[in-house]
């Protein structure tokens, strides 16, 4: 074995001597481990074929929810209410806060998560994932309240994905940098693969839904147009894009060779303040990005910095290489 083969856990005790890592941290990292582990199995279990299909159930968002969505919630619930420093649960999938301490103190964890992103993947068997953050209370809050868990992204000790595509991938923060894990057929152990990732500052790769092209704003269109117009365009250079439905595929491309993705807010989608969700979309991928050396961005703000008004909000989000999201929020300043 190598150095950079060590183990998920090796890795998080080796973080808990240098940078004085929380255990209980690290027992809910490795419960998210293992939610995703669990996830990862039944998504690419035959005998779960059939199972991919649309329920009848709507989740709050008013979407048809697929049946590995709820599974998927069930076994990060599950998991997630296994460490006792755990005051709260946020998911995508579930209307109300899931609170599980009646009186939540300083040093408590909140748990925000998407279970399953990118579902609509499933049924043309293409990469979807799961996607987490972790922030801890600075102070007792009141359990009564659901806004209790509004704190800003900011707030967030930890973050992280996984992307179940060719091989299962899980990449984590714990505030010190980025780093990849990659699970293992038979052992079943996530092993360290890609070590201290960085997203490179430039680059010539964009991603966005550009179908929505007639319901963007001027700075997104502008910023489009100047891109496919190429070497002969305003950034006299050639553009790449891509388009995967599945943010934690985009991310995760980001992440391996760099890039920008937007999912902007256009007047299809104003009235709900954007497509993504803030605590367990843009603010957790905002953290991995930043650490990584990116820069994550709605156009006109900074995503950590946002304080939350509802634990569903829905915001813009423009994330990647630095020098695109510059680009990009230049663009928004000169409208
Ligand atoms: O359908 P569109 O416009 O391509 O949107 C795709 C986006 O929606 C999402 O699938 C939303 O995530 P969920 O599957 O968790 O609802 C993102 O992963 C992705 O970037
Ligand atoms: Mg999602
Ligand atoms: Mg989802």
């Amino acid at each position: 074995m190598t150095a950079q083969q060590i183990t998920f856990r090796e890795f998080l005790l080796s973080e808990r001597s240098q940078h004085q890592l929380d255990k209980d941290l690290i027992f809910l990292l490795e419960d998210i481990a293992t939610s995703c582990r669990i996830i990862s199995h039944q998504i690419r279990g035959g005998a779960f074929a059939g199972r991919l299909g649309a329920t009848d159930a709507t989740n709050v968002q008013g979407e048809t929810q697929k049946q590995l969505d709820v599974i998927a919630n069930e076994v990060f619930v599950r998991h997630c209410s296994n460490c006792n420093r755990v005051a709260a649960l946020v998911s995508e999938e579930v209307d109300e806060v899931y609170w599980l301490k009646d009186e939540p103190q300083a040093g408590d964890y909140l748990v925000y998560f998407d279970p399953l992103d990118g579902s609509s993947n499933l049924d043309v068997n293409l990469s979807v994932g799961s996607i987490f953050s972790i922030s801890q209370l600075p102070t007792a809050i009141d359990a009564t309240d659901d806004r209790s868990v509004l704190w800003a992204g900011s707030e967030q000790i930890s973050a992280g994905y996984s992307v179940y595509g060719p091989s299962t991938a899980l990449v984590v923060t714990t505030g010190t940098g980025v780093n990849g894990f990659t699970h293992q057929q038979g052992t079943g152990e996530f092993r360290l693969t890609f070590p201290d990732m960085v997203i490179p500052e430039t680059t010539s790769e964009f991603a966005i839904n550009a179908s929505r092209y007639t319901l963007w704003d001027a700075p997104v269109r502008r910023y489009y147009d100047e891109c496919i117009a190429g070497n002969a365009g305003p950034r006299g250079k050639a553009f790449n894009m891509r388009w995967t439905a599945s943010m934690v595929a985009e991310v995760h491309r980001i992440l391996t060779r760099g890039g920008v993705f937007l999912y902007p807010k256009d007047t299809g989608n104003a009235e709900a303040g954007g497509k993504l969700r803030l605590m367990y979309e843009a603010n957790p991928m905002a953290l991995i990005v930043e650490q990584a050396g990116g820069a994550a961005s709605t156009g006109s703000d900074r995503i950590l910095d946002l304080q939350p008004t509802s634990h569903h909000q829905r915001v813009p989000v423009i994330l990647g290489s630095r020098e695109e999201v510059a680009v990009l929020d230049r663009y928004h300043r000169d409208a």
